[in-house]
């Protein structure tokens, strides 16, 4: 594994690109690759209307085409970009109409599967680079798209042993003219650790919410009570069906065996509650190393301290991104306002977020920076302006 992050590189464009499949994803895409100016014509291809109108509306796209084979002529990149259990079809609608040499590439969520796939079905004539954007959201389809979705987020390629260097090193450069950073991975390493931090997440999501579908045939009212710690650990499990069936399809291996190691976490876990019961407070630890309460209390302890360390809301798996919280009061143009004085001292903004809006109150928001001398120095600037700023 190469676990260097590439740095930006804005020197590559290619003549046409054809995106197949213009949702969340897709559509992100092709905003920022018209808008970057990444290629002369960005074409987008989708069996939906309605989603090639908002493509066009939306900038995402030049020109737009419902048929695949015209989408793909003249194209020398083509990024599928669609649920990944459709590329054979895909693949075997554009074949023919492919110009030699030109690259495929694409951003599904699962990369084993998908390799083996398509390098047998393109052959020598055509080469593929796999692709997997680590970012994205619950939201489906081009009304969720948003130009910036990439930017700053872990961009997997999985290069195999077929893998045309030349090809890689092209669409290495058109993710990085999305801001996003690339970081090389063979597929099965790609699969194993996404089924840890992606695919078992939205199964375990899956299974919040159906416990509690389940506990509300006999207690409607409980819904009621859902506050942040649901809300949060459940977003996830709104995501679109077709898009997580065919992830669980063609990472089952890897996503089964974080299921089992998952089960058998939360087994231990029942276990030391149960063994903590409500007396165990009152036990003297007669003879016992270990008092009945201290395997959970050191199992939360030990959740907690790595959570923490855990980059605060970085896309992916950023390498460090330093951030100060501002707290600013509801008056129109404040983020402006920030960004101007950071900017006229040259301090470079690298993320921003909106953590908190308390209608009438104002809100917080996250700035993050690439270095330390950075945040400290947007925390001097800006607590200089009376603005209530703290380190995060
Ligand atoms: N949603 C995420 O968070 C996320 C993040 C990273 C990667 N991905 C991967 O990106 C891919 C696309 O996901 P998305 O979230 O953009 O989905 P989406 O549903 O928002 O978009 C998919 C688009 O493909 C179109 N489409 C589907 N089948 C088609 C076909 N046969 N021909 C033409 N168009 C077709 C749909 O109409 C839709 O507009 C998937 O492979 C997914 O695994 C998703
Ligand atoms: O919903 C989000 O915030 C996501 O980033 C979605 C998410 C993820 O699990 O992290 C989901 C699937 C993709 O393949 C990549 C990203």
């Amino acid at each position: 594994m190469s676990s260097l992050f590439s740095q930006q590189d804005q020197h590559c464009s290619f003549q046409r690109i054809a995106i197949i499949g213009m949702g969340l994803i897709g559509g992100s895409m092709g905003m920022a690759l018209r808008q970057g100016n990444m290629a002369t014509e960005v074409v987008g291809c989708d069996r939906n209307e309605e989603s090639l109108a908002l493509a066009l509306t939306t900038q995402a796209a030049h020109r737009v085409e419902k048929e695949i084979a015209r989408a793909v002529e003249g194209a020398d990149l083509i990024i599928l970009a669609t649920p990944v259990r459709t590329y054979p079809k895909i693949l075997d609608a554009m074949k023919k109409h492919l110009e030699p040499g030109a690259i495929v590439t694409d951003v599904g969520s699962t990369k084993s599967w998908v390799v083996q796939e398509l390098e047998s079905m393109l052959g020598e004539k055509n080469p593929f680079v796999g692709g997997h954007p680590m970012a994205g959201s619950e939201k489906k389809g081009i009304e969720g798209a948003d130009r910036y979705l990439l930017e700053n987020a872990v961009y997997v390629l999985t290069p195999s042993e077929r893998t045309d260097r030349n090809a890689l090193k092209k669409v290495e450069k058109m993710v990085q003219s999305l801001g996003a950073r690339t970081l090389e991975l063979s597929p099965e390493e790609h699969d194993t650790m996404v089924a840890m931090v992606s695919h078992l997440p939205h199964m375990v999501a899956v299974a919040l919410v159906d416990t509690l579908g389940e506990v509300t045939k006999t207690q409607p009212e409980v819904t009621m009570l859902a506050a942040g710690g649901f809300r949060d650990t459940t977003r996830i499990a709104a995501g679109d069906p077709q898009m997580w069936f065919d992830i669980a399809c063609t990472n089952r291996k890897h996503l089964v065996e974080k299921i089992e190691h998952f089960q058998r976490l939360l087994t231990q876990l029942k276990d030391e509650i149960i063994a903590c019961g409500p007396s165990s407070s009152n036990v003297k630890n007669e003879g016992l190393s270990q008092s009945p309460q201290e395997p959970l209390k050191g199992r939360l302890h030990r959740a907690r301290e790595l959570r923490l360390t855990i980059p605060g809301k970085a896309k992916g798996l950023l390498p460090g991104i330093h951030e100060v919280v501002v707290t600013v009061p509801d008056r129109p143009g404040m983020i402006g306002h920030i960004a101007r004085l950071l900017g006229d001292e040259e301090v470079n903004i690298a993320d921003i977020e909106i953590l908190r809006v308390r209608e009438g109150h104002g809100g917080t928001i996250r700035v993050g920076f690439y270095k330390e001398e950075e945040a400290e120095k947007a925390l001097q600037i800006l607590s200089q302006d009376g603005i209530i700023v703290k380190r995060w």
